[in-house]
């Protein structure tokens, strides 16, 4: 159920893009009891959902007929691990380009877009005593996804600055059921969290260009949240609840390990690992 204030103008049809993945899923799930209603694309055909839009980001004419009339986009589409530079130049920096092509002449007022922590991969972790890393920190992409990330980030200031068009991007943590390895529990992002961060995306007054990250309230938290509650994100979910199993599992990261040293985690050797 909806945690955050209605007020007029609040946006009601939404476009989720990505809709088919793994949080596509979830907030086709979570987000209808916010008041929302769902248009969905993907490229992947998604069943039971005989009106979803399967079609590619690079189909502009498909994109132009997806965001007629609505309200506002959740833009989850793309890429979502280390690949090829040319096929995240196509689906993450061109598919994201033209998304926000679509969107500025069909005069959608706002958008939600998912960026990554591998954003700013490369960034050192402060010890759990340290200062939180704020959003302000520069882009320290740690792969060609994580630049993408970086791109879609500086595209969505753009069409703030120059076209009006506003923009939340979500440096989303790890947004899955449950944690899987230590590193998570710091990055966390419960599916309820990620669906209350998005409504309150969508609903918090003149946004501009906001960057804010995406976790939930953990224990373990090593990044700024600052931004997101001040859109009125209230986070309720602590990964704390799993760390005593990973812990188990996995072990402490040690210092001079990626997962230790850096936020992006294994994203940071070349090549990427993963699981993370
Ligand atoms: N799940 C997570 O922990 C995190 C996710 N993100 C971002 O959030 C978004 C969603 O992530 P997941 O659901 O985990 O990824 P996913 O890989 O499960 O889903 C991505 C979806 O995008 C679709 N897609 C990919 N390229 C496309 C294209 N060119 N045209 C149309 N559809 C296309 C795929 O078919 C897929 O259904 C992604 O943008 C990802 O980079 C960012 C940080 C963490
Ligand atoms: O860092 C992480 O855990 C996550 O970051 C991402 O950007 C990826 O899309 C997701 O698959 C990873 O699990």
């Amino acid at each position: 159920m909806s945690d955050s204030p209605r007020t007029p103008g609040t946006p009601r049809t939404l476009l989720l893009t990505g809709a088919a993945g793994g949080m596509g899923t979830l907030m086709r799930g979570l987000l209808p009891a916010y008041g929302y209603s769902l248009r969905l694309f993907d490229a992947t055909p998604i069943e039971g959902e005989p009106h979803a839009v399967t079609a590619d980001l690079g189909d502009k004419h498909a994109l132009r007929e997806a965001v007629a009339g609505v309200d506002a986009i959740v833009h989850l589409a793309g890429i979502s691990l280390e690949a090829p530079f040319e096929k995240i130049l196509r689906s993450n920096i061109e598919g994201t380009y033209n998304l926000y092509e679509a969107a500025r002449e069909a005069g959608v007022r706002r958008i939600v877009q998912a960026s990554s922590n591998h954003a700013v991969g490369f960034t050192p972790l402060p010890g759990p005593d340290g200062p939180p890393v704020p959003v302000e920190t520069p882009h320290r992409p740690d792969t060609f996804y994580g630049l993408s990330k970086a791109f879609a980030e500086d595209l969505a200031q753009l069409y703030w600055d120059r076209d009006g068009l506003e923009t939340v991007s979500v440096r989303i943590g790890s947004c899955f059921m449950e944690p899987t390895s230590v590193r998570m529990l710091s990055l966390w992002l419960s599916p309820g969290d990620a669906a209350r961060l998005f409504d309150a995306a969508l609903t918090a007054p003149s946004v501009g260009h906001a960057v804010v990250y995406g976790s939930s309230a953990n224990t373990r938290l090593r990044w700024d949240l600052s931004s997101a509650r001040a859109l009125g994100y209230a986070p309720q979910d602590d990964s704390e609840q799993y760390a005593d199993k990973l812990l188990a599992e996995h072990g402490e990261p040690q210092p001079g390990e990626a997962e230790h040293d850096l936020l992006g985690g294994a994203f940071c050797v070349d090549p990427p690992q993963w699981p993370y």
